[in-house]
């Protein structure tokens, strides 16, 4: 039999269709449910008044960072003298509590386990903030912390003056009720974050090491939020654990020319050059990079919570790589999220009114993808600009960082993931790259476990409020902040050193008869006409079915035929069923 190309075709498109559905399959299951922390649980920590007035005393200190010699350190230090001040179990009455100020406005605390065999975490959180612009549009002062409509206002709301003082009451709690825990714990608070944290964790990092503490099981820091409505086609809560952090390169690009009287100018300017080296820079992004790196995690374990062509389409990255990549470069969010980029962030130039100008200077940040590295990023510019006219000079060169474990056997990873199930109960937690830079630079050589999260609560025009107006939480999530890390706590005594199993998920659910399957017909045939010649013809059908009582499954009944037409000549037909379940 001669193999015609329609046959060969057919048989790649069915090959496809059948690793495609089998990806979708096996991407759509969904994890086991947790148990959920209620309001009414013995342990749950509300948000009295006296905690509610703690954070808002809190956001009222002054603690900005401009520049690394330029705090407002009196601020900085009175609010370290407020949280010694408000959180006595802590700072005075406990016996396994030890606590100093390093480089005198950080604070180090090293909370005793009752099992030395454990290795001990780290809790991180930075006591700064950035500084305020457009006073005149904060709906309220941004060091006021009133509330207003069920928020509390004010710069460090989510960044990061919630997990400091998260952190504080859950430890406290902890205390009140004479709790040990079995695994020690560290906490760190940094106090110069927003300008690289040199002064800051780069100390306390330092004096842990002193301490004699040379590994951690892990380490929590400010990080990705939980998001809702901002991921497109994923309608429940996405907790982002940052499980690596961009690089950051930041380049100086310089045109010298000869000065002269501009009434008779050079054909070009120092200007026009850099003008166009920078405009060349932004029209040709860094290639995209999904498919390599976490991003692809990210979104696979999204699966079972899309629609089903998303699904179709996410589970087979391998394949969509080029339209996905599209469709993510349009959003800025996205756009970080998949590959390095570009961003001018200062243009100088010009000497006086009627002087060809000398000199002309820009700044490019970048933040790096993780699958990149910056001699990759400045060999790219270089080729882009095309210009030798143009010096590039590298003022900042930090690689990505190494990505941490996130597996289902990963202690640390674990312990989160459960931590923000029980506090989002319908949240898929998801490995994510965080795009911006903290304080974990200082402890990478503590842990291959660094998890970069912040249990806030972000809807749409949320992200915005990063560093920009009307810094926000609300009443709600700051309670479930305190309680994130009280649960993290807790479940970090929870089993050993690798398996967190010990977690006890919820009794089983009453089983729910509606489900939904995907189904997708493919055509191929075998037949043999005097128009046509021969070829192969197999219907196929594919069927992807998801149901809460019977678990996933894909189905596969396939239809061979013979028959005989004036029209089409013969053929076989012979309706096969073929089913993989999974309960
Ligand atoms: C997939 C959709 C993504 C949505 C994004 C949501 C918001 C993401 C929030 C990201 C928070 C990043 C926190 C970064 C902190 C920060 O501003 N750092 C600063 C300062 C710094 C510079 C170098 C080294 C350390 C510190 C920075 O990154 O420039």
């Amino acid at each position: 039999m001669i193999i015609s190309v329609t046959t060969v075709y057919g048989s790649v498109l069915l090959i496809l269709a059948v690793i495609m559905v089998i990806r979708t399959v096996h991407l759509s299951r969904r994890p086991p449910p947790t148990t959920e922390c209620k309001e009414t649980d013995s342990d749950f920590i509300p948000l009295t008044d006296i905690r509610l007035h703690h954070f808002q005393e809190a956001i009222k200190f002054e603690t900005i960072s401009r520049e690394s010699d330029d705090l407002n350190v009196e601020d900085i230090y009175n609010f370290g003298e407020y949280i010694i001040a408000s959180f006595p179990n802590i700072h005075h009455n406990s016996s396994i509590v030890t606590w100093e100020r390093v480089n005198n406005y950080s604070l180090l605390y090293h909370i005793q386990g009752s099992d030395p065999a454990l290795q001990p975490y780290l809790l991180m959180a930075h006591m700064d903030v950035v500084p305020v612009t457009n006073l005149d549009k904060w709906d309220a002062p941004p060091f006021s912390g009133e509330i207003k409509d069920g928020f509390i206002y004010g710069r460090g709301t989510i960044d990061d003056k919630q997990n400091v003082m998260g952190i504080l009451e859950a430890t406290e709690f902890l205390l009140s009720r004479n709790i040990q825990p079995n695994r020690s714990f560290y906490i760190a608070f940094g106090h110069d974050e927003e300008v690289k944290g040199t002064n800051g964790a780069g100390h306390l990092a330092r004096r842990l090491r002193e301490k004699g503490v040379e590994k951690l099981n892990f380490i929590v820091d400010e990080g990705m939020p939980v998001l809702e409505g901002i991921l497109d086609g994923v309608a429940v809560p996405v907790a982002s654990v940052g499980v690596s952090e961009k690089g950051q390169l930041i380049l100086k690009l310089s045109v010298e020319m000869p000065p002269g009287h501009s009434s008779i100018p050079p054909k070009e300017s120092s200007i026009g050059i850099l003008a166009q080296a920078v405009q060349r820079l932004e029209e040709n992004p860094h290639p995209s990079m999904l498919g390599y790196g976490i991003e692809t995690d990210m979104l696979e374990q999204l699966v079972p919570e899309m629609s089903y062509w998303r699904r179709l389409i996410i589970s087979n990255i391998w394949l969509f790589r080029y339209p996905l990549s599209w469709i993510m470069s349009r959003k800025p969010t996205t756009n970080a999220v998949v590959r390095t980029v570009t961003a001018v962030t200062m243009f100088n130039a010009g000497v006086k009114l009627n002087v060809i100008p000398p000199l002309a200077e820009a700044v490019v940040n970048h933040r790096i993808h993780p699958s990149q590295t910056c001699q990759e990023v400045i060999d790219y510019d270089r080729s882009v600009i095309n210009d030798d006219r143009v010096k590039i000079e590298v003022l900042t060169a930090m690689e990505p960082h190494p990505t941490s474990n996130y597996g289902d056997l990963d202690f640390g990873y674990q312990v989160l993931k459960t931590s923000v199930k029980q506090l989002w109960p319908k949240a898929t937690v998801v490995p994510a790259i965080l795009v911006g830079n903290t304080d974990t630079i200082f402890y990478l050589n503590f842990t291959k476990n660094v998890y970069r999260f912040s249990p806030t609560h972000m809807f749409p025009g949320d992200p915005e409020r990063f560093h920009g107006l009307n810094e926000r939480i609300s009443l709600k999530n700051y309670a479930q902040v305190i309680n994130f890390f009280y649960h993290l706590i807790r479940n970090s005594d929870k089993a050993g050193s690798t398996s967190i199993c010990a977690l006890k998920p919820t009794q089983d659910e009453p089983a729910e008869r509606t489900g939904s399957y995907l189904w997708l017909p493919v055509g191929l045939g075998l037949c043999e006409t005097e128009r046509m010649g021969s070829c192969l013809w197999l219907p196929v059908g594919l069927g992807l079915c998801e149901t809460e009582r019977m678990g996933s499954y894909l189905w596969l009944p396939v239809g061979l035929g013979l028959c005989e037409t004036e029209r089409m000549g013969s053929y076989f037909w012979l309706p096969v069923g073929l089913g993989l379940s999974k309960t």
